[in-house]
C-alpha cells in the first residue's frame, strides 16, 4: 500500500496482523507462468453512457498467481454493494458484468470472452433443480457433457460421498427433502464433479446456522486441498475469509478498489479452534475495521 492511499490504523506492507501479513497491492506479481487470474486495470460500469451509468468497481488489479499442486483461495470482504459479485461474475463471464467497461479479465493467461468449463460456480441461494433427485443434480453438468448413464452415476455417487452425504440414503432425495446444508453440499459437488480450475463462490454458507457453517467450512478446507482448485470466495463474514483464505482482498466503499490484501495463515486446525485464538481475532478486528472505516467514509459522502 503506497503512503498516498494509506489510511491511520492501516498497516504497512510487509507487517504482520495476527495470523495475516499485508501484501503490496499497487505492484501485483509478475509470475514466469500465466497466471490463473489476473485483473488488469479492470473497471466496471453498468449502462455505461446512458444517464443511469453506474460504476460498481474501478481500476482493480490483482495476479492469482498458478502455483504447483497448490490453488489459492481468495477470500472477498468488504461492504455491501462494493462490487464482490460484480468481480466474481466478471471473473465467470456472465452477462451483464462481462465484458469489463475498461482494462482486461484473464482466466489462465487468456481473456475472458464468455462462460467456460474451466470455470464453477456456487451460489448462496440452493440453485439445485428441484425436480430432480440429488444424484441427478450432482451429475446434470456430465449429462450436458454426454458421458453415459453408467459412467456419470458412479462418479456422482463418488462425489456425494466426498461432500459428506450419505449415498445410499441420500441420492434418490429430491432438494425439498434436505436440509440448507446438505442443498450446499450438493450444489458443491455438481460443481466439484466438473473439476474446473476455478471455483467461484458467491455466499454459500450465508444462509446457513453458525454450527453448519462451521462445519461446511472444514468440509470445503479438505475438499479444495484434494481437487487444487483456485477458489474464490465472497464473503460477509470476515471469520469465515480470514480462516479460509490464503489470501483476503478488502474492497472500499462503492465504486469497489482494491484497498488492502492480507496473506494469511493456512487453515491447518478445525475452523471452531483456530477462530477462537487471539492471532486469528487480531487479523478479524483489523479487517473490520479497514471495512468499518469505509461504511463511514461513504456515510459521510451520502450526508
Ligand atoms: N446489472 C446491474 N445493473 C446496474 N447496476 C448493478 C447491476 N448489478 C449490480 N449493480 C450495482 O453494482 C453495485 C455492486 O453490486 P455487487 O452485487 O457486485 O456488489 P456486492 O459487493 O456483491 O453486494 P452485496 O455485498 O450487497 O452482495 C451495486 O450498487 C449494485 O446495485
Amino acid at each position: 500500500m503506497s503512503d498516498s492511499n494509506s489510511k491511520s490504523g492501516e498497516a504497512h506492507v510487509g507487517e504482520k496482523v495476527g495470523v495475516g501479513k499485508v501484501v503490496d497491492v499497487t505492484s501485483p506479481p509478475h509470475p514466469a507462468t500465466p497466471p490463473v487470474v489476473e485483473f488488469d486495470h479492470v473497471t466496471k460500469t453498468y449502462n455505461d453512457g446512458q444517464p443511469n451509468a453506474f460504476t460498481a468497481i474501478k481500476d482493480i488489479s490483482f495476479v492469482v498467481e498458478d502455483k504447483h499442486n497448490h490453488g489459492e483461495f481468495v477470500g472477498i470482504l468488504g461492504p455491501s454493494g462494493c462490487g464482490k459479485s460484480t468481480i466474481l461474475k466478471l471473473i465467470a463471464g456472465l452477462e451483464p458484468q462481462h465484458p469489463a467497461t475498461l482494462g482486461t479479465v484473464s482466466v489462465l493467461g487468456k481473456p475472458v470472452t464468455g462462460p467456460g468449463a474451466d470455470r464453477g460456480m456456487v451460489f448462496q441461494d440452493y440453485t439445485s433443480f428441484d425436480n430432480r433427485t440429488v444424484l441427478d443434480n450432482v451429475t446434470f453438468g456430465l449429462e450436458c457433457r454426454g458421458m453415459p448413464r453408467r459412467i456419470r452415476e458412479e462418479l456422482g455417487r463418488h462425489w456425494i460421498d466426498q461432500v459428506g452425504l450419505d449415498v445410499e440414503n441420500d441420492q434418490y432425495k429430491f432438494p425439498h427433502e434436505l436440509s440448507g446444508g446438505m442443498r450446499q453440499r450438493v450444489a458443491i459437488a455438481r460443481t466439484l464433479i466438473l473439476k474446473p480450475r476455478v471455483i467461484l463462490m458467491d455466499e454459500p454458507f450465508g444462509a446457513l446456522d453458525p454450527q453448519t457453517r462451521l462445519n461446511m467450512q472444514d468440509l470445503l478446507v479438505s475438499l479444495w486441498r484434494k481437487v487444487e482448485a483456485t477458489v474464490f470466495f465472497i464473503t460477509h463474514s470476515i471469520e469465515e475469509a480470514v480462516y479460509l483464505g490464503d489470501r483476503v482482498y478488502v474492497l472500499s466503499s462503492s465504486p469497489g478498489r482494491l484497498v488492502q490484501e492480507l496473506e494469511v495463515e493456512p487453515p491447518d486446525r478445525p475452523a471452531a479452534d483456530m477462530q477462537r485464538e487471539p492471532e486469528f481475532r487480531e487479523t478479524v478486528y483489523y479487517v473490520n475495521d479497514l471495512i468499518a472505516a469505509e461504511e463511514a467514509l461513504k456515510q459521510a459522502g451520502a450526508e
